[in-house]
C-alpha cells in the first residue's frame, strides 16, 4: 500500500438529518479522514452512528451539510472515481446478468463492454451465468453480480455497505475469501476500498485499517492498523491480539453509549420517576433528609462517571448481595473504617470467602477499600441507617442500575417491552463488555443481583427476561 498517496480526503465533515418530529439533529460531526492508495478501510460502529451515512458521502451519494470530500484527481485515465456495493444487491430484475453488470460502463461500445464483462465474471466465479435473471441466482451469487458490477468499471475506490450481511454465513464466508483473493491479485485494478461492516471478522479479515466510530454524533474514536499478509489466520496471535483491541475499543464504545446522560434519562425514566414520586410522599422527616442526601451524593456520584466517561466497565462479583448488605450494616454499627483481615477474623471467615462481599460492596459505592483497610463510604451508611425498606431497596436497585452491564441489559429488556429479551441476546451483549470475563458466571451473577433488587425477571422455561410490572 502506498501510503503516502492519498485518494480521497474527507475534512470537517458534519451531517444533520430531520427526525420525524422536525427537529435536526446532527448524525455526524467533524470528520477527518483520509483513504490511501492500495488501502482498504473498515467502519464499524454501533447500529446508527452513521457510517453509512460516512459511506455515502464519500462515494457522492449524499452531500456533506458541512466540509468536504475531495477525490484526488486527476484520475488515472478511464479510471470511475467510486463505485457502490449495496447490502440489497439492488440489481435490476428484468436484465440479465450481463446486462446488470454493463449498467455501470454507459460510455463504451458493446464490444469494450463484453470483454470487461467477461473478463470480470470469470474473476468473481460467475461463468456460465450471464444470461441468467438475478431472480434464478442465490443471495451469494447475486451478490458477486453487485461485486462484479462495481468492479468492472475499475473504480478507483470501491465503497461497500455490508455488502455480506444479507447473506447466510457460510455463503457470506466464502464471498469473504472471495473477496480478499481477488484484494490480493498483483494487477487488481481497482485502488482502495472502503467497507462498512457490523461484523469484526469481516474488518479483522480484509481491512488494512479499521475507524471505530462512536455515536450522537458519529465521530472517528479510535483507529487499528493491521499490518498482516492475507489471508488472516484467526488463531495466530497477531491476530488473537488486534481481534482484541477491537473487541477493547468497542466495549469503551459501549460504555460511552450506556453511560451517556441523555439516553440514562430516556432509556429509565421511569427509576427517577419513582424515586421522585416516592420522595413527595415521604412524611418522615429524617427519612427525607437521609433520602435526598442519598439522592445527591448518588446524583454527583453518578454525574461525574457519566462526564468523565469512566472507560472500564466493571465485572459483576460473584456474591450474594445479603452478603453486602451484612458488611455495610456491620460497618455501620462497628468501626466505619476496619482492617480485612480483623473483619475475617471477627466474622469467622477466611479472605476468599469475605473478600467478594467486600469487593461487591465497593463496586456498588457502598465501601472503599483503602490498602487492606475496609470503609464504609457516605452513600454505604446512608444506605445502612435508612430504617424505611422501601426506600432501601430502592437505594440498591438505583446502586445495581448505576453498573454499565446491569444497565445496559435493562435498557435492552426494558425496550424489549412485553416479549420479553432472549438470554442468548444479554450473553452478547457481556461478551461485549466483558470479554475476558466467563460470561456465564456474568449472566447468573446478574440474574441474582436483578432478582434479589426487583428489577429483572428470568422466565427459565422460555429464556427471556422480562421488567416486573
Ligand atoms: N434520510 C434520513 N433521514 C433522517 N434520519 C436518517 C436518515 N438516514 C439515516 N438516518 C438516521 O441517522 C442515523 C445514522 O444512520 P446510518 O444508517 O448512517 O447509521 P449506521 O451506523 O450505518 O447504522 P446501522 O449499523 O444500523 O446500519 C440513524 O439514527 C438513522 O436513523
Amino acid at each position: 500500500m502506498n501510503k503516502k498517496k492519498v485518494v480521497l480526503s474527507v475534512r470537517s465533515l458534519c451531517k444533520d438529518y430531520r427526525r420525524p418530529n422536525g427537529n435536526m439533529f446532527t448524525v455526524l460531526e467533524g470528520i477527518n479522514l483520509d483513504i490511501y492508495d492500495g488501502e482498504f478501510l473498515a467502519l464499524v460502529g454501533l447500529s446508527g452512528s452513521g457510517k453509512s451515512t460516512l459511506l455515502r458521502c464519500m462515494a457522492g451519494l449524499l452531500t456533506p451539510d458541512r466540509g468536504t470530500v475531495s477525490y484526488a484527481t486527476p484520475s488515472p485515465e478511464n479510471m470511475q472515481l467510486g463505485a457502490f456495493v449495496f447490502q440489497s444487491f439492488a440489481l435490476f430484475p428484468w436484465m440479465t446478468i450481463r446486462e446488470n453488470i454493463a449498467v455501470s460502463m454507459p460510455k463504451l461500445t458493446r464490444n469494450e463492454q463484453n470483454v470487461r464483462i467477461d473478463r470480470i465474471i470469470q474473476l468473481v466465479g460467475l461463468k456460465g451465468f450471464e444470461d441468467a435473471f438475478p431472480r434464478e441466482l442465490s443471495g451469494g451469487m447475486r451478490q458477486r453480480v453487485s461485486l462484479a458490477r462495481a468492479m468492472v468499471s475499475d473504480p478507483m475506490i470501491m465503497f461497500m455497505d455490508e455488502p455480506f450481511s444479507a447473506l447466510d454465513p457460510l455463503t457470506s464466508e466464502s464471498l469473504r475469501a472471495e473477496l480478499v483473493r481477488i484484494w490480493s491479485q498483483a494487477d487488481r485494478k481497482i485502488r482502495s476500498c472502503v467497507l462498512v461492516t457490523h461484523r469484526f471478522e469481516e474488518a479483522l479479515q480484509l481491512a488494512d485499517r479499521i475507524l471505530i466510530l462512536s455515536s450522537n454524533p458519529g465521530t472517528i474514536f479510535h483507529s487499528i492498523e493491521i499490518n498482516l499478509p492475507r489471508p488472516r489466520m484467526p488463531n495466530s496471535k497477531e491476530y488473537k491480539e488486534i481481534e482484541e483491541q477491537l473487541e477493547k475499543a468497542f466495549g469503551l464504545l459501549h460504555l460511552d453509549k450506556v453511560t451517556d446522560e441523555h439516553d440514562y434519562e430516556t432509556l429509565v425514566p421511569d427509576i427517577t420517576q419513582i424515586q421522585k414520586t416516592k420522595l413527595n410522599q415521604e412524611k418522615n422527616e429524617n427519612t427525607l433528609k437521609n433520602k435526598e442526601k442519598y439522592t445527591q451524593n448518588e446524583g454527583k456520584k453518578g454525574k461525574d462517571s457519566i462526564h468523565t466517561k469512566q472507560k472500564r466497565v466493571k465485572p459483576l462479583i460473584n456474591t450474594n448481595l445479603t452478603l453486602v448488605e451484612g458488611l455495610v450494616s456491620r460497618l455501620s454499627t462497628e468501626d466505619e473504617e476496619t482492617d480485612l483481615y480483623d473483619l475475617c477474623e471477627e466474622m469467622g471467615q477466611s479472605v476468599d470467602q469475605v473478600l467478594p462481599a467486600v469487593a461487591a460492596g465497593e463496586t456498588l459505592g457502598f465501601i472503599t477499600t483503602p490498602g487492606i483497610r475496609v470503609v464504609l463510604t457516605e452513600q454505604g451508611r446512608l444506605f445502612a441507617t435508612e430504617h424505611d425498606t422501601e426506600v432501601r431497596s430502592e437505594m440498591m436497585r438505583s446502586a445495581i442500575l448505576k453498573l454499565p452491564v446491569v444497565y445496559s441489559i435493562y435498557a435492552l429488556v426494558k425496550n424489549a417491552g412485553q416479549e420479553g429479551l432472549e438470554a442468548d441476546i444479554a450473553i452478547e451483549q457481556i461478551v461485549m463488555m466483558l470479554p475476558f470475563e466467563d460470561h456465564d458466571v456474568q449472566f447468573q451473577t446478574l440474574l441474582k443481583w436483578c432478582r434479589y433488587a426487583n428489577l429483572l425477571i428470568y422466565d427459565s422455561d422460555e429464556e427471556k427476561l422480562f421488567v416486573p410490572d
